[in-house]
């Protein structure tokens, strides 16, 4: 069964064409990272999944009733105007007093409703957009780098977050990141994108492949080097681990 599925699309913005023949579904409980360079076209293929941006060719299909949450990149607060986490949390939709305690238990941010947004750090951010995400029960998640601006300890707890997430939920969680690092041991499946899809397949299928190597160059061997022994540390099978709970685990 799957949720979104991209069948054969191109996006085109003018002359330029940003995505070229793009096909990829997702399933329930999967989480799926979309990796690739600045300007590869992540963030145009999220927006055509969920419809804000048009295609030119090919289609996408949502699941008929589909819950879908979507955490843009960046996030547009006017830092002259304050306001908490908990009125936050109510926008736009207003939500219960007993529902935002539980999103921000959720999130490891009990009891910070009334911190100012503007205070928040980065991660602490993160968390709280991704609690405000949660509270309307998607069966999928678009997180656009959710990481950005983290360090990597961060990085690491937050997609250790994410599996929980998945966990605790059975939601498909389709993520952007631009670079492969040790946090992603906690993708099912990666999707090499630069205006078309490179390759795909198993973090460590996709580390080794020769396409993502021409892509990102040997800049990234370091964090490869890591993540590989992280992840066969932590599981040795490269199979994906839908139903397992990772939080104990360590990735960093
Ligand atoms: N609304 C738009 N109108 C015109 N061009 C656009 C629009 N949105 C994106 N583009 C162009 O499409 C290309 C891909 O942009 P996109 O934001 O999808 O890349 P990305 O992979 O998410 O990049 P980054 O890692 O820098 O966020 C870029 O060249 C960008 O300038």
């Amino acid at each position: 069964m799957s949720l979104v599925t991209a069948s054969h699309i191109c996006v085109r913005f003018g002359a330029e064409e940003v995505l070229h023949d793009v096909s990829l579904s997702l399933a329930p409980g999967e989480i799926v990272t979309i990796l690739g360079p600045n300007g590869s076209g992540k963030s145009t293929l999220l927006r055509a999944l969920l419809g804000i941006v048009p295609v030119a060719e090919g289609s996408v299909t949502r699941a008929p009733g589909l819950r879908l949450a979507y955490v843009p990149q960046r996030l547009m607060i006017d830092r002259t105007m304050p306001i908490t986490v908990r009125r936050f949390l109510s926008l736009p939709v207003r939500t219960t007093d007993t529902a935002a305690a539980e999103a921000l238990a959720r999130v490891g941010m009990a009891g910070r409703e009334a911190d100012q947004m503007t205070q928040l750090s980065g991660g602490q951010l993160q968390r709280v957009l991704l609690a405000r995400a949660l509270l309307g029960q998607p069966q999928v998640l678009m997180l656009d780098e959710p990481t950005q601006g983290l360090d990597q300890p961060g990085e690491a707890a937050f997609y250790r977050l994410i599996e929980e997430v998945r966990h605790d939920t059975g939601a498909a969680i389709l993520m952007v990141s631009h670079d492969l690092h040790v946090v992603m041991a906690a993708s099912d499946r990666v999707i090499c994108l630069n205006g078309h899809i490179c390759c795909e397949g198993t973090p460590r299928v996709v580390s080794t492949a020769p396409e993502y190597r021409a892509l990102f160059g040997l800049g990234t061997q370091g964090a490869l080097a890591l993540y590989r022994h992280e992840h066969d540390h932590d599981h040795p099978a490269d199979e994906p681990h839908p139903h397992h709970h990772h939080h104990d685990h360590h990735h960093a």
